[in-house]
């Protein structure tokens, strides 16, 4: 999908330093070594409680196509280091040339709802093209996952209510609007304005009209009447361009006329002043001349916190259009997301055997976790969400396992046999070829839902909400611990 809107090779979307590495595990014969990284994040974005998975389409589609063809490698041998000499020699461009990708990878499916230090990817392969890939997945799962996260966000806000993404003339760039669209369904929007994603996602496409259809008229009332005739079944009149309410009463005229020819008033959009005084006024007039059908829309700056509080006001307001803030993630722009090395095999003598990898820094929060990690979450008799245990696969994990809060080693939760419980890394990846059966966008979608439903409400409310428990299962946890201290030096 990604490829399509780019007539070019992707395989150098990448930073430079993931080639410079990738040369130096090539020219000291560590190209080949098999290492594994897991991408994750630190903190939910916008004070939420809880992050929804997005992007592995694009991932998927992006390593199908992998491969740097002739015009990548061309350009490659034009970079030169601070001397002016080739940065790259013949035989590594070669090696690039020919190089296919063959790792494993396991992932968290998209639309699962996922916390801190959780790996969403799990790259498992050769050094050099797990390096590659750092960037390229960074990219791809990180602005997906936000633009999602904040659109399921707004869709607990809007409760029932119909949501339409109207942000691409904001978006960041071309493919910022069309990712943003996607990640904004996933995340629960119901229909977008954007009508390329329409076309290459399969998303609906729905809409109104913008000032200027009024403003292009003597008066409001012919522009409606025009409007009304050209497309009797997309009627949704716009009704803010002079004064609204008025605005709200040439609606009403057109809607009898309307009617009378067999169709129908669908709505009314409100796009400035107080949104919740001119949506109740105007569902007086509209039910008062025999419209309760009509819908009313709003837009103008709308965000998951505005559209509460309109709630609260007692706004009469049933299908809100958000732009901007949804399409740019306004209040967090990035989610931080960061691809780390847990392990690399090591040779001794014909025997080889993992060793764990860790980054130390001076904020513990920062500090990875090392290891071939899975997440297991824990559900109750009805199915609702746990807790949620990073384990090592290539440890011993009996049924019964406890799992240790990394904040505060001395809180221990012990699960027992019986406990019902999901995996959530799946095989999308073995030695490169696509072993995932990708669900469809719809099924995606359905599938946030079907997530958000599991969580506890405390962890969705917007104020301070509630931390969802998720720790290091009991041996994943001294081994960590002993690896600390270790690279301390005090071990
Ligand atoms: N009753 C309300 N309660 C809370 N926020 C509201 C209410 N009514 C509107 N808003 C929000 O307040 C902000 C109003 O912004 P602003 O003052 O720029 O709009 P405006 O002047 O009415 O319209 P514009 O400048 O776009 O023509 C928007 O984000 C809007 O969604
Ligand atoms: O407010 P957003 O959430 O971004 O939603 C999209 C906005 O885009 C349109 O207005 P446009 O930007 O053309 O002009 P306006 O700001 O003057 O309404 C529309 O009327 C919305 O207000
Ligand atoms: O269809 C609409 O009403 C629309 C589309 C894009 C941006 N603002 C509004």
């Amino acid at each position: 999908m990604i490829n399509k809107l780019y007539d070019t090779s992707l395989s150098l979307l990448t930073d430079l330093y993931q080639l410079t590495m990738a040369y130096g595990y090539y020219q000291s014969q560590t190209a080949e070594k098999e290492a594994v990284f897991n991408l994750y994040f630190r903190k939910h974005p916008f004070s939420s409680g809880f992050t929804v998975a997005c992007g592995l389409n694009y991932v998927i589609g992006y390593l199908r196509e992998y491969g740097l063809s002739k015009k990548d490698i061309r350009y490659l041998r034009t970079l030169t280091g601070n001397d002016g000499k080739p940065l790259f020699d013949a035989d590594f461009l070669r090696y690039l040339a020919q190089l296919e990708f063959t790792c494993d990878i396991d992932a968290i499916p998209e639309g699962t709802v996922v916390f801190p230090n959780e790996p969403l990817l799990r790259i498992r392969g050769p050094i050099l093209q797990c390096q590659l890939l750092e960037t390229p997945l960074l990219n791809m799962v990180n602005f997906q996952s936000l633009i999602a996260t904040k659109a399921a966000r707004l869709r607990l806000a809007a409760k029932d209510d119909t949501i339409l993404e109207f942000g691409l003339r904001r978006a960041q760039g071309v493919d910022g609007g069309m990712t943003a669209s996607r990640a904004a369904y996933i995340g629960g929007c119901d229909a977008t304005s954007n009508v390329l994603a329409g076309k290459l996602y399969g998303i609906p496409v729905k809409g109104t009209h913008a000032h200027s259809w009024v403003m292009s008229f003597p008066d409001e009332l012919t522009s409606f009447e025009t409007y009304a005739r050209v497309l009797p079944n997309n009627v949704t009149f716009l009704v803010d361009t002079y004064d609204t309410l008025e605005g709200v009463r040439n609606a009403i005229r057109v809607g009898h006329t309307l009617r009378e020819r067999g169709h129908t008033l669908a709505g009314i959009r409100l796009d400035s002043g107080d949104l919740a005084y001119l949506s109740i006024e105007a569902r007086k007039l509209l039910d008062e001349a025999g419209f309760p059908n009509t819908g009313i829309v709003a837009s103008n700056d709308l965000d998951e916190h505005i559209i509460t509080s309109l709630k609260e006001q007692g706004a009469q307001i049933n299908i809100w259009g958000v732009g901007t803030k949804l399409v740019t993630a306004y209040d967090q722009p990035a989610l931080g997301g960061v691809y780390k090395l847990a392990a690399i095999r090591e040779k001794n003598g014909e025997q080889t055997r993992w060793e764990y990898k860790m980054k130390l820094s001076e904020q513990a929060v920062k500090t990875s976790t090392p290891g071939i990690q899975q997440v297991r979450r824990y559900l109750d008799e009805r199915g609702n969400f746990v807790s949620d245990m990073i384990y090592d696969e290539e440890l011993q994990l009996t049924d019964a396992a406890t799992m240790i809060d990394p904040l505060d080693f001395t809180r221990r939760r012990k699960f027992d046999a019986g406990q019902p419980y999901e995996d959530l890394l799946v095989p999308i990846f073995r030695q490169g070829k696509l072993v995932y059966q990708q669900p469809d966008i719809h099924q995606v979608r359905a599938r946030v839902q079907q997530q958000l439903a599991g969580l506890h409400p405390g962890v969705k409310r917007f104020v301070n909400p509630h931390t969802y428990p998720v720790g290091l299962e009991r041996q994943l946890h001294e081994l960590k611990t002993a690896l600390i201290l270790k690279l301390r030096g005090q071990g």
